[in-house]
């Protein structure tokens, strides 16, 4: 589903990062860990694309990614590839039922409503959606980020400290919901952390240095 070779990039005044070569199978998990400033959120940003790697070839689903223009880029990223940041940039004036239904139309149409409403209650945010972004708490933006990103359906979903804000009981939930709906959705996930407690659930790791 995902793999990547020979990849490195700089930033502009930074020094080299190269990256080792990875990949992870649809419906499979790929956990990247790495001390602070190994260049985990760098990775993340080349492999949806939002960066372009200096030298080496990322392949998504059959597509070389690196080879894409930035339109086309940004179509295949809406089809193929759902992002869960560490901040949840949802549209402020939508509340999260839009801004889900939102993500679900530009990724594969418009999902129905009880399948937004089964979604929301495994994520414990059903009560919220009529809500606007800006009136839920941290751990509860980033299960409502979680629940965008799945909407989606994307093929390859790319995490970025899903858990951090989590407590024990939403970080064991939301880790297995995720891994779940990776199965699930035969997506591949790859998520970048540091969280100790998801380095002991997932075997599949890779190691930035
Ligand atoms: N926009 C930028 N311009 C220049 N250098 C950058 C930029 N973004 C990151 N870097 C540098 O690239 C390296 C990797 O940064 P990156 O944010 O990818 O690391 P990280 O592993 O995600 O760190 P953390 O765990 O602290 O978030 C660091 O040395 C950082 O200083």
């Amino acid at each position: 589903m995902i793999y990547t070779k020979n990849l490195a990039y700089a930033h502009p005044n930074g020094g080299v990062l190269q990256f080792p070569d990875m990949a992870c199978a649809a419906g499979e998990v790929l956990l990247i860990t790495g001390r602070s400033g190994a260049g985990k959120t760098t990775l993340l940003h080349l492999l949806a694309g939002l960066l372009r790697p200096g030298s080496g070839e990322i392949n998504v689903a059959g597509t070389f990614i690196q080879t894409l223009r930035p339109a086309a880029m940004d179509a295949f990223r809406g089809r193929h590839i759902g992002i869960i940041y560490q901040q949840s940039h949802f549209i402020a004036a939508l509340s999260i039922a839009e801004n889900l239904q939102l993500a679900a139309t530009l990724g594969h149409g418009a999902q129905k409503r009880e399948e937004l409403q089964e979604l929301a209650e495994k994520l414990g945010i059903s009560t919220l959606l009529h809500k606007k972004p800006a009136r839920l708490s941290q751990g509860e933006q980033q299960r409502a980020s979680i629940a965008r990103a799945l909407m989606q359906r994307p093929q390859l979903l790319l995490a970025d400290e899903p858990t951090a804000s989590l407590d024990d009981e939403n970080c064991m939930a939301v880790a297995q919901l995720l891994a779940e709906q990776a199965q699930q959705q035969q997506a591949a996930l790859l998520i970048v952390t540091h969280d100790s407690r998801l380095k002991e659930l997932f075997a599949n790791q890779i190691i930035l240095s």
